[in-house]
């Protein structure tokens, strides 16, 4: 199993980390426009492999796409994030000649390839992928709500004074800080609603530090966030490479599924080897409904910038 990681920055480094730290991958090429910046993210990761315990082969790539060919997935993390104070949407006029240029190069050599799209504002990158390459929308993934989950989970575990491990819960919509649903009251401890443990007051404190999670690293790192969604990235990519048939909610394009259509959104899906298996289509509450339609409004605001 091939993976590449375009982009060898924060983000992407962070997530070939990850992959390869999981051995289940045999090589991970990571490709970056820097000169040597790939290479030497690769090495320096190879350098890790004794002490770690992998045997994940690392190549870097100074954009030199033939070193990427016949890839199974790949990962765009190329592009800018954000400084503090800024929104995931100014990204839009870089970013998107960035993931246009990038996604049509590894199709080159990766026809195949099954492509998650984590460059920001990422719902609209992931639909510029689908309206520039055509491909099935099984093969392309906007990498977001695993994120968002994450953090809903690691702060319904903060209010609740409980480890992580007892948490379940998920964040839909889009992926940008007024956009996000977290599904509060499908979230539980063991199975038990959180609403048995947290007044509603809480709840939506936690809801609303969740939406702000990546605003609120940014402003304590300087730049966007790496670990979490390095992380994040490296669970759907082992989803996917080991068949795991896990669900995720994921940027996927909608044709009817939440009352919403030419939209890429979050939703949950199930992954495994052909990508996006199945749109898991919930029932939500009338509250819930709201806010994703609102959500969508704001994501169809931001791709109408896109210049297609
Ligand atoms: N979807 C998410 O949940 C999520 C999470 C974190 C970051 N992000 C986004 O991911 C992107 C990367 O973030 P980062 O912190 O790693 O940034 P970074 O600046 O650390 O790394 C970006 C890398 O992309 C490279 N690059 C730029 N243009 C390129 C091109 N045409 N081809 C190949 N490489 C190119 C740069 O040289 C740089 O090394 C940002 O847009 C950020 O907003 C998304
Ligand atoms: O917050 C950002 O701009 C980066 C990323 O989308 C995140 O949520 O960490």
């Amino acid at each position: 199993m091939k993976v590449t990681v375009v982009g060898a920055g924060a983000v992407g480094a962070s997530c070939a980390e990850y992959i390869a730290i999981k051995d289940f991958a045999s090589e991970v090429v990571i490709l970056d426009i820097k000169e040597g910046y790939a290479e030497g993210k690769a090495m320096d990761l190879m350098q890790t492999a004794s002490l770690n315990g992998f045997d994940t082969k690392i190549t870097g790539s100074t954009n030199d796409y033939s070193k990427t060919a016949d890839s199974h997935i790949a990962v765009i993390t190329s592009g800018i994030p954000r400084k503090p104070g800024m929104t995931r949407e100014e990204l839009i006029g870089i970013n998107a000649g960035i993931v246009k240029t990038v996604s049509s190069s590894l199709l080159e050599h990766s026809p195949n390839v099954i492509i998650i799209v984590v460059s920001n504002p990422m719902d609209t990158m992931t639909y510029l992928v689908h309206k520039t390459t055509g491909l099935p929308k099984n093969r392309i993934i906007g990498m977001g709500g695993a994120l968002d989950s994450a953090r809903f989970k690691y702060r319904l575990a903060e209010a609740m004074e409980a480890p992580i491990s007892d948490i379940d819960g998920m964040v839909i919509g889009g992926h940008s800080d007024k956009g996000m649903v977290p599904l509060t009251s499908h979230a539980t401890r063991n199975s038990i609603r959180v609403s048995e443990f947290l007044s509603d007051e809480r709840l939506e404190q936690v809801a609303a530090d969740t939406k702000v999670g990546g605003a609120t690293l940014t402003g304590l790192l300087g730049t966007s966030a790496w670990y979490a969604p390095g992380a994040a990235v490296s669970a759907l990519v082992q989803a996917i490479a080991c068949d795991q048939k896990k669900m995720f909610p994921c940027s996927t394009m909608l044709e009817g599924e939440y009352g919403l259509n030419d939209i890429c959104i979050g939703v949950p899906v199930i992954l495994g080897k052909n990508g996006i298996e199945k749109i898991v289509d919930i029932p939500l509450s009338d509250a819930e409904k709201a806010k994703m339609q609102e959500s969508a409004e704001g994501v169809t605001k931001t791709n109408g910038l896109l210049e297609l």
